[in-house]
């Protein structure tokens, strides 16, 4: 397995996720190129990068929902498997809601986890304060405006108690204000211990999340660390261009 640098620079014990020389090919491209990285526990890492760069396709293959074309993705050390799809949650940019009410989005999530019927119409109540939704419990989900309806994704991801949430972009098409609101759960949920893998383009939005980042250019890892010292510092050419605004697309720099 190839080895991840930061992993051993920190001691660390075997990571919560990590990939090993991961490849990703589709019509006839590398799209994703050698990837091999590590998600500590309880951090809030950002993926970053242009548009094309691999963000979305590096947090599907994370997550379990493309199979790698090469290399690993390990859970703990091991190969991902049903424990692993129980503790990881996924929050994508135009959230997918179920033709039914609020509240019924929400225990479709817990009845899908095993969670019994008694317990499960008190945390449906719990989720909805979270997400500042009760009014709308009984609304079709489909009536929520966008902010709204990002908040029921997020709430709904969170509600099974996962170890890992995935977000993909979960802000780009909202106001400050429905922006404000996802981070204050996003960072609520990682205050009680979840960990947070987080494509974003907002660097404010990085500034104030994240932990860690991972910077991508043309499906390679070009820089990560702890996200203070590489935004303060970066060093790969792909990323100075990028954070001056000077880098259009991962393919034509
Ligand atoms: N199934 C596919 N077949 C061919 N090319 C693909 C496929 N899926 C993605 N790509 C290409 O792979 C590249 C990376 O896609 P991806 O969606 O991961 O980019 P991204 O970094 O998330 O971009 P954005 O910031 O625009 O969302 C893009 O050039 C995209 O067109």
């Amino acid at each position: 397995m190839a080895i991840d640098p930061l992993t051993l620079d920190r001691g660390a014990a075997t990571p919560l996720l990590a990939t090993s020389a991961l490849c990703y090919d589709a019509g006839g491209k590398r799209l994703i190129d050698n990837v091999t990285l590590s998600i500590r526990t309880n951090r809030r890492t950002m993926i970053m990068g242009a548009n094309g760069a691999g963000k979305s396709l590096l947090l599907r293959l994370l997550h379990g929902l493309l199979e790698p074309t090469e290399g690993t993705v390990l859970w703990h050390g091991r190969t991902p498997g049903r424990a692993a799809r129980l503790a990881q949650a996924m929050v994508f940019q135009n959230p997918v809601m179920l033709r039914r009410s609020v509240q019924a989005n929400l225990r479709f999530a817990l009845a899908a986890h095993g969670v019994r019927g008694k317990d499960r119409a008190e945390q449906t109540d719990q989720a909805l304060v979270m997400a500042r939704l009760t009014h709308m419990a009984r609304s079709p989900a489909r009536v929520l405006s966008g902010g709204e309806q990002q908040r029921l994704a997020v709430a709904r991801a969170l509600i099974s108690k996962p170890d890992l949430l995935f977000l993909d972009e979960p802000t780009s098409s909202l106001d400050p204000a429905s922006t404000q609101m996802i981070e204050d759960l996003v960072n609520a949920a990682h205050a009680q211990g979840v960990t947070i893998v987080m494509v974003t383009h907002d660097l404010g939005q990085a500034r104030r999340m994240g932990d860690d980042v991972i910077f991508l250019h043309a499906g390679q890892v070009a820089e990560r660390g702890a996200l203070a010292d590489v935004l303060a510092q970066p060093t790969a050419s792909s990323t100075k261009a990028w954070l001056e605004g000077r880098l259009y697309t991962a393919k034509n720099p």
